[in-house]
């Protein structure tokens, strides 16, 4: 029997999201509850599905979205989640189908970039996804620190105050809004990101009520706002709490200082887990003692997929001047995948790249010989300025074709600050 991949209609909705559940190994069973609320998430033609015998067996969802490219500009992208094959069903070329028809659309739509954030690292690769940011996590080991315990509230005239979810639904979003703009890398999002990151929406996954604090600064202007939680965890008649951060986000270096101050002064608090942050976060500058923050865990988060090289190109800035002629290859190998399948082509050829901080031209070289010779997943690993062309080539993931070509092109693709997502989705 042939296993058919199609679009997913709302009469499917709740056996795509069984599959879905099976699939990351939850619970496979949602309430209507639970399902009614991933309704919003619903949009026609943006779900996929493998169906076999009327079973659904893998799942794909895919939604309008925008990512920050560097220098500000936001760019359409195709964000890709929700990706499942039921385990009965894995190896046998479903995701492969249900990728090439959702790029292909993406392509056709006009988005510059498919975006997600990857599972597992060795998943997309072949599809001409490259990791474009990285993300790190801290433990900051507060008596270690250095900070002096009668800290009190921020000394630069700001003030601290706790909300309620409400309070964040309405003073996050616009926050946000200037946090992303100012940070390669940050993706769009949407009333329902606040709504289920404020419990107002549940959409099945447990539900703990956490605390929220918000920075204003000496005139009033919010520019800072974070969720975090306890465990309430005492031994030896000792307090050992951990202040666990979901998120936390700031517009301001003053903000940023002022709510790691504030969570690493909260009485029985002795650690502090900064949830997943830039990789050139300033958390463990701001500590007298920066070694009292410890790397726990360090990945590659948002991975890219070019789509439109010459849009991609020149919607980004660039520090230094130069002109670059790029051997962009694109197409995948899986051997099981036809010709027609593979979708290879989609954004490859060979581009003349003329750039300087006033402002970038990209369009096809035609005959010029080319620079450097790179797979369009490595143009992705280095589109938002986080990879070094010269280690790829040292790597032999890129080829100069002249020499030297390889730190030319990082003089002018590599920023000074680091791309970063805060998001999953
Ligand atoms: C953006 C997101 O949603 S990330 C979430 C991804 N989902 C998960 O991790 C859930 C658990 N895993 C799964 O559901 C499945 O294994 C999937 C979706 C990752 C892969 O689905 P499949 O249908 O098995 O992939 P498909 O058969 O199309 O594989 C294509 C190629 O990728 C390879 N591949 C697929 N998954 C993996 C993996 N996890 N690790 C290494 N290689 C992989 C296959 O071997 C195959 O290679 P080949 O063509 O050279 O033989």
């Amino acid at each position: 029997m042939t296993t058919d991949v199609r679009t997913v209609t709302e009469a499917d909705f709740a056996d795509w999201h069984r599959a879905l559940r099976t699939g990351f190994l939850h619970e496979p069973v949602l309430t209507a509850e639970q399902l009614d609320a991933r309704r919003r998430q619903f949009v026609e033609g943006r779900l996929l599905g493998a169906f076999d015998g009327g079973r659904c067996v893998a799942t794909y969802r895919s939604f309008a979205q925008e990512v920050t490219a560097v220098g500000g500009a936001p760019v359409p992208a195709n964000a890709v989640s929700n990706v499942t094959v039921t385990p009965t069903h894995r190896r046998r070329g479903l995701l492969t189908r249900m990728m090439n028809r959702d790029l292909a659309a993406a392509k056709e739509r006009g988005d510059v970039v498919g975006t997600l954030i990857a599972a597992e690292y060795p998943i997309y690769g072949r599809y001409g996804f490259g990791p474009a940011t990285w993300t790190t996590q801290w433990t900051v080991e507060v008596p270690r620190a250095g900070l002096d315990p009668r800290w009190s509230g921020p000394e630069d005239g700001g003030r601290i105050d706790l909300v309620d979810g409400e309070d964040v639904r309405k003073l996050g979003p616009e926050l946000y809004e200037r946090v992303r703009r100012a940070q390669p890398g940050a993706v769009s999002r949407d009333e329902l990101y606040w709504q289920v990151h404020t419990g107002a929406v549940r959409f099945g996954t447990e539900w703990t009520e956490p605390f929220y604090a918000v920075y204003r600064s000496a005139s009033g202007e919010v520019e800072g706002l974070v969720s975090y939680e306890s465990d309430d965890n005492w031994h030896d008649k000792q307090p050992h709490d951990t202040a666990d951060v979901n998120w936390l986000i700031a517009a301001t270096p003053a903000a940023e200082r002022a709510l790691w101050r504030y969570l690493c002064s909260i009485d029985w608090i002795t650690k502090v887990k900064s949830g997943w942050r830039g990789p050139d976060d300033l958390l463990p500058f701001f500590l007298p003692d920066p070694r009292a923050a410890r790397v726990t865990e360090h990945a590659d988060w948002l991975w890219v997929r070019i789509l439109d090289v010459v849009r991609a190109l020149e919607a980004r800035t660039y520090e230094g001047t130069g002109s670059l002629v790029l051997e962009v290859v694109d197409g995948w190998g899986s051997p099981r995948a036809s010709e027609a399948e593979r979708g290879g082509g989609l954004a490859g050829g060979r581009f003349r790249l003329e750039a300087s901080p006033e402002g970038a031209s990209c369009a096809p070289a035609g005959g010029a010989a080319a620079d450097l010779t790179l797979p369009v997943g490595e143009l992705a690993t280095v589109w938002l300025g986080d990879e070094s062309l010269v280690r790829l080539a040292a790597l032999g993931r890129v080829r100069e074709e002249r020499e030297g070509a390889a730190r030319k092109a990082d003089a002018l693709f590599r920023t000074s600050g680091r791309p970063w997502c805060p998001d999953i989705f």
